[in-house]
């Protein structure tokens, strides 16, 4: 995307979070995270790209002693609907035996959450629990019912952008979640 359209798309986009919104959210996971897993030394995993920043401003608010790692899975690319889900980086760290936190930007239908937990339980980890800042709020989700065990904020079903989202591999940079304008 051209820089000027770059710019077009900032302005034209529905605020749905901002930067106090977005931070507040993020105390609050952290609490709840704390309580639930601060004694147990958790494995946090990191899925790349658009969890880096929701991770990264975690991370800063838990307290406790945890090891961090990354995994890099794909199914959107440039597309605004998900496909298959391609894997970027596989494991490499043991979990056989830990409890895990995955964490994530956003849990749409669900599919890279629940393939990535379920990665984890396959390869021998105790407990498995996933954040995400955003839920998307509608009835596509691949089991019914499905979430993540600490969601930040519960958004419509919109395409979002901010945070560690992309639009068109832009804007992940954005300092608030926003809704591209007619998505
Ligand atoms: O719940 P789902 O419908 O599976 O969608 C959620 C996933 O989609 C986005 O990743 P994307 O595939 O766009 O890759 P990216 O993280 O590199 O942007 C997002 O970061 C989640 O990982
Ligand atoms: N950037 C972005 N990625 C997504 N992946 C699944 N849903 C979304 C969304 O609304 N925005």
């Amino acid at each position: 995307m051209q820089y000027d359209q770059a710019l077009k798309v900032l302005e034209e986009a529905d605020c749905l979070a901002d930067r106090t919104a977005v931070e507040a959210a993020l105390d609050r996971m952290a609490d709840a995270i704390t309580a639930s897993i601060g004694k147990k030394n958790p494995m946090v995993f990191c899925i790349m790209n658009g969890g880096l920043i929701v991770t990264g401003q975690l991370l800063t608010r838990l307290t406790f002693p945890l090891e961090l790692g990354y995994l890099h899975a794909t199914r959107y690319g440039h597309q605004t609907s998900g496909g298959d889900l391609e894997w970027k980086a596989l494991f490499h760290a043991d979990v056989e035996g830990r409890t895990v936190l995955l964490v994530d930007d956003i849990l749409d239908e669900g599919v890279t959450l629940k393939a990535l937990a379920d990665e984890c339980l396959a390869r021998g980890a105790k407990k498995v629990l996933t954040a995400v800042l955003v839920n998307k709020q509608h009835e596509r989700k691949v089991m019914p019912g499905y979430c993540a065990d600490f969601t930040g904020l519960e958004l419509p079903d919109r395409f979002v952008f901010g945070y560690g989202l992309d639009y068109e591999n832009m804007w992940r940079n954005a300092p608030g979640v926003y809704a591209v304008k007619g998505l």
